[in-house]
């Protein structure tokens, strides 16, 4: 059963414990992510945030509660059926580096048998909606592309079954600033293009704050804080207040930099 109104996932105190029990990994984790909302999880290592996007895919099943995609159990439906209508974006892509471009692109289309004619023409419809040219492109190899190009080819192959959802895990983590903050813009405006829902992870705030539209802060397993960039500016939780100060203090000097530097 679908419904306009329920979330598009919807973790019930959820929770995941690794060896035996000792780590806590997800601690009573309740959290709902709306339909074409752009959803970023932060906070420090070993917080949560992998294992709380392996459980919503079913790379792993949660030991207590529920998570709900489209108001369905995950529970109730197929694992490789629930993974093929979920894109995934990794760190470094991803690829698998013997195959092209386009093999890497056409994999979830092929194995949903689409025709070789419908799987080349998405591939190139999803290499100019990533912003590479198909003709340059297509015919790489994962390590002839630079980072930003690899990220980009990650993102077509998430998008290429026309998934709802997208769930990212640092996928601009290891590009300079620059590219980052490109790749980042360009993933938003395709985000909204394509109404999807994109749960986002990243180690970066001030990423977090400028992409999503509602932040998820993890700490030792538990959700600390939610709400939109504002909300969470003025929560009281130390923790948060410590997350924001640094980007905060760097809007500050850089206002105060360029000001000075307008006035002379
Ligand atoms: N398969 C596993 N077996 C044992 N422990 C695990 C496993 N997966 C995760 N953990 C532990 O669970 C905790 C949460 O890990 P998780 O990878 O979700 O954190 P994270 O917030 O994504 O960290 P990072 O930002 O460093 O990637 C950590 O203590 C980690 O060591």
């Amino acid at each position: 059963m679908t419904s306009a109104a329920s979330p598009m996932i919807a973790y019930d105190s959820v929770a995941k414990s690794f060896g035996g029990g000792r780590i806590k990994a997800i601690d009573g984790v309740s959290l709902a992510v709306q339909r074409g909302e752009l959803l970023a999880i932060v906070g420090g290592s070993g917080s949560g945030k992998t294992t709380l996007l392996r459980l919503t895919n079913r790379l792993i099943d949660a030991d207590a509660g529920a998570i709900a995609i489209d108001g369905r159990d995950v529970r109730t439906v197929d694992p490789i059926a629930l993974r093929r209508g979920i894109g995934m974006v990794f760190q470094n892509g991803g690829l698998f580096p013997h195959l092209g471009v386009a093999d890497n692109i056409g994999i979830t289309p092929k194995l949903l048998n689409w025709s070789k004619r419908d799987v080349a023409a998405r591939i190139d419809e999803l290499l100019g909606l990533v912003r590479l040219d198909p003709a340059q492109h297509r015919d790489r190899f994962p390590h002839e592309l630079s980072g930003g190009q690899r990220q980009r080819v990650g993102v077509a192959r998430a998008l290429a079954a026309r998934p709802e959802i997208v769930l990212m895990d640092e996928p601009f983590g290891a590009l300079d600033p620059l590219t980052r903050d490109a790749l980042g813009e360009d993933f938003r405006a395709l985000h909204d293009r394509l109404n999807l829902t994109t749960v986002l992870i990243t180690h970066d705030i001030t990423e977090a704050l400028l992409l999503a539209d509602r932040i998820a802060v993890m700490h030792r397993g538990r959700l600390l804080a939610q709400g939109t960039p504002v909300e969470l500016s003025r929560s009281t939780e130390p923790y948060v207040a410590d997350l924001l100060r640094t980007p905060r203090r760097q809007a500050q000097r850089l206002g105060a930099l360029l000001t000075r530097g307008g006035a002379a």
